[in-house]
């Protein structure tokens, strides 16, 4: 079918007058795709299903790439920061519904990245921004995903599938624009799937070995703390970890190793670091025993922290168990109580499974907890050098009060 694109640009300058301190910057105030020819309507009718498990379908419309997708749908209630989201690695396998209405309007720009690659299974929004305004924008959203090959939907309820999601838990969806498909045959594929017991970590880990020293920009540094460099030599395994963790620690004058999921826990002990990070990732912890032996083999040798997927391997390692959370935690504003100093932190989210505190041995402290619901949001094992957090003390995006340096000299200097 023939798409034409109708756009309509004025300048600031048009708008304002020459006096406008921004002459040189466009507003792009309408933009639309449509089809055109046959009589077609300028504007673009329904022409993608969510169906989710429960029999449930949404009508929605397509941006982005189109297909036929399946996926575990979670919701976030972050109110700015699509692009880390996107590119954050932990959301591979699942549709990230974002509750906040209005997406797209910043687009997208070269230095948000979290990841090379998006590797979620699609968007969920309610309201696709018609125009993209920010200085730092380079493509809009749509063109974006088209070219990774990521599918979008806007046009749909989202609060209604939100509340859906908070009433009987994550729900697995399919997301298709191919209408030679039937209500039914989605519906069985959405059935036949899960995420439950699946290795997602070798899919977004990498390959091989590599040095990381990108700090975070002057422009965007928060902290007054900053180190000299290399005060500490950090490995840090890439279960699917964000860009952000590593520029942090950077900041905070770490030299840094990232190594794959697979790589042997005494290769990384020949390399003698100050300590080990267990980064974050997508999926069930369960599903990956191996990264859990290579814990294991770590604990108690050197300083270790975890975030997240690294939380929760280490409490498997230190013989705990995990569960899968009713809908999970995703967003930029979960409350957390520091139960050592009483301090709440507003902290960033995203993850669906939690350590159950009941199963971890004598001499585990739970540090902190979530105050949504009382689950464990951060352990501390002195006697084994070891702490970790379920949430993402670097945020990206989210508010920064997690993001201090008392982390590393804990890790490091105390133990
Ligand atoms: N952000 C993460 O590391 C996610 C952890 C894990 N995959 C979960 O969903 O619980």
């Amino acid at each position: 079918m023939a798409t034409k694109t109708f756009s309509f640009t004025l300048s600031l300058n048009d708008l304002f007058g020459s006096k406008s301190p921004q002459t040189a910057s466009k507003v792009s105030l309408f933009s639309v795709k449509c089809s055109a020819g046959n009589g077609e309507r300028p504007w673009k009718n329904s022409d993608a299903r969510l169906v989710l498990e429960d029999g449930s379908i949404w009508k929605a419309k397509s941006f982005g790439a189109s297909g036929t997708q399946v996926g575990e749908v979670v919701f976030n209630t972050s109110l700015t920061g699509y692009q880390e989201i996107l590119t954050d690695p932990s959301y591979a396998g699942q549709f990230v519904l974002m509750t906040n209405p209005h997406i797209g309007n910043t687009g997208i720009n070269f230095d948000d990245e979290e990841s090379a690659q998006c590797f979620l299974s699609g968007l969920v929004i309610r309201s696709l921004s018609i125009s993209t305004s920010n200085w730092r924008c380079e493509k809009d959203l749509g063109d974006y995903l088209a070219e990774r090959n990521v599918m979008g939907i806007y046009d749909v309820d989202t609060r209604a599938i939100t509340r859906r999601l908070r009433e009987d838990g994550s729900l697995i969806g399919v997301l298709s624009t191919d209408n030679s498909k039937t209500d039914e045959e989605l519906l069985q594929m959405s059935k036949s799937w899960d995420i439950v017991g699946i290795d997602l970590i070798s899919g977004v880990s990498c390959k091989s070995p590599f040095e990381w020293v990108d700090r975070t920009k002057d422009e965007w540094e928060f902290s007054s703390s900053e180190g000299p460099r290399d005060t500490f030599h950090v490995v840090a395994y890439d279960f699917g970890i964000k860009h952000n963790i590593l520029r942090r620690l950077a900041s905070y004058g770490c030299k840094i190793t990232v190594v794959p999921s697979t790589w042997p826990a005494s290769e990384t002990l020949k390399l003698n670091p100050d300590g080990v990070l267990f980064s974050n990732g997508p999926g069930d912890p369960s599903a990956v025993p191996y990264a859990v032996e290579t814990v294991k083999d770590i604990i108690g040798k050197v300083p270790v922290f975890g975030i997240c997927m690294g939380h929760q391997l280490l409490g498997q390692a230190l013989g705990g168990t995990t569960y899968k959370m009713k809908f999970g935690h995703h967003g930029g504003n979960h409350p957390v109580r520091n139960l050592r100093t009483g301090r709440v932190e507003i902290s960033s989210q995203n993850h669906n499974y939690a350590v159950d505190p009941a199963t971890l041995p004598e001499g585990v402290e739970v540090t902190h907890i979530n105050l949504n619901d009382s689950s464990c949001a951060g352990l501390a094992f002195p006697a084994r050098k070891i702490v970790s957090l379920q949430y993402h003390p670097e945020a990206s995006p989210g508010p920064h009060d997690s993001d201090n340096g008392e982390r590393l000299q804990t890790c490091s200097t105390v133990y």
